[in-house]
Parts: C-alpha cells; structure tokens; sequence
C-alpha cells in the first residue's frame, strides 16, 4: 500500500467511514520508543558513549526521558576522560547517567508498572533506581560491558527482584533511526 494512504473500495469501505483508509504502515510502539532513547543519546556530550532512556507507563505514554550529562552547569568545569592517574580526573564519578535523568525528568508523581527503554544495559546504580521506583521491564538496546562489575551486580539485583530484562528487537522491517548509530559503526549487535 502507498504510503500516502489508501482509498477503499467498495467492500472494504464497509467498516470505514468515508473513502480514505488509514495508513497501515505505522511504528511499532516497541521501535517509536527505542528511537525517542536514541535520539535522547544524541544529546549527550559525553565523547565516548552517548546513552538514551525513556520511561514508558502500561498506557504506553511516555513520562521520562533523559540521556547521560553532567549535572547542569558543570559541563565545562568536569573532566570528560575516561581514564586518569586518579579516577577523581575522570568522568565516571561525576556524570549523570541517562535512567536517572529519565527518572528525573518524569511527568508523573508514580512510574509504579512502567517500563524502561535504554541504549545501554544499566549499571547498578540505575538498576536501584528502577528497582525502588518500581518500574518493571527493562528493554535494552545493547549490553556493552557486560564483563563489568556494575553490570554484574545491576543483573544480579534484577534477577533477585524479578525484573524483567530483555534485548530490544525492532519490529518493523525498515528501522526508524539507526539504532546503532550511537555506539559506532562496528558495534557487535547480538549480545
Ligand atoms: N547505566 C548507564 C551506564 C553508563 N552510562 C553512561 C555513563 C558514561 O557517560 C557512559 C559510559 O562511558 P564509557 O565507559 O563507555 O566511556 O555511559 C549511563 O548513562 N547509564
Ligand atoms: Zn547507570
């Protein structure tokens, strides 16, 4: 069908009104919401990996969105390295991470059965903030370090409080936005 939509004929104009079908070729939830984390990675600064989020409730609406950031007002004034003689002179203890800004920015009181789409497998400092906010299914785009002790220890607390995490698969056959696009060209998509 076009994509400009479709006119019905006169058997299938039975059940419409007018003559205009809707368009069929719509997004899948599952792949919308895995594009608004990814466009929400494209905002990070951070030079090395760009991490997206969104909160999303059982109605489907979305209530979070966030990416990894330095806390306001100290893009400039923090280090952006990865590594360092001291690890104070590196990033990790002062950056945002992306569910915590989703959590953050939410537009609702309770994300009590909502679920959470992430470019990246959370670490377990996100995975304590999922867990106590109540937030169900964690549906992730790539799980990079998986060697990592954060990473470990965020499976090992899922799996204890029975938190369902899954790798995204797109449902739709032409991808909305290069999901891989924030992790580089030859970024390994299976694990
Ligand atoms: N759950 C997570 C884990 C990490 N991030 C952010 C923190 C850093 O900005 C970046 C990882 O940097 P790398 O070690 O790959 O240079 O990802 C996050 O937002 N959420
Ligand atoms: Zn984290």
């Amino acid at each position: 069908m076009s994509r400009e939509g479709a006119r019905a004929g006169p058997a299938a104009h039975s059940s419409h009104v007018g003559t205009t079908l809707p368009r069929s070729d719509v997004l899948e939830w599952p792949d919308y919401f895995m594009a608004v984390a990814v466009l929400a990675a494209k905002q990070s600064r951070d030079p090395h990996t760009q991490v997206g989020a969104c909160i999303v409730s059982s109605e489907n609406r979305i209530v979070g969105i966030g990416y990894n950031k330095m806390p306001n007002d100290c893009t400039k004034a923090f280090p952006w390295d990865k590594e360092a003689a001291s690890r104070l002179d590196t990033k990790y203890p002062y950056i945002s991470h992306a569910e915590l800004n989703a959590f953050v920015n939410k537009t609702v009181v309770d994300v009590r059965g909502c679920r959470i789409y992430v470019t990246l497998f959370p670490c377990n400092e996100c995975a304590k903030i999922i867990i106590q906010s109540g937030i169900h299914e964690v549906i992730y785009l790539l799980d990079k370090y998986p060697d990592k002790d954060e990473t470990r220890a965020a499976k090992r607390l899922f799996e204890n409080t029975g938190i369902h995490c899954r790798k995204f698969k797109p449902k739709n056959e032409k991808d909305p936005v290069d999901f891989y696009s924030v992790f580089g060209a030859n970024q390994e998509q299976s694990n």
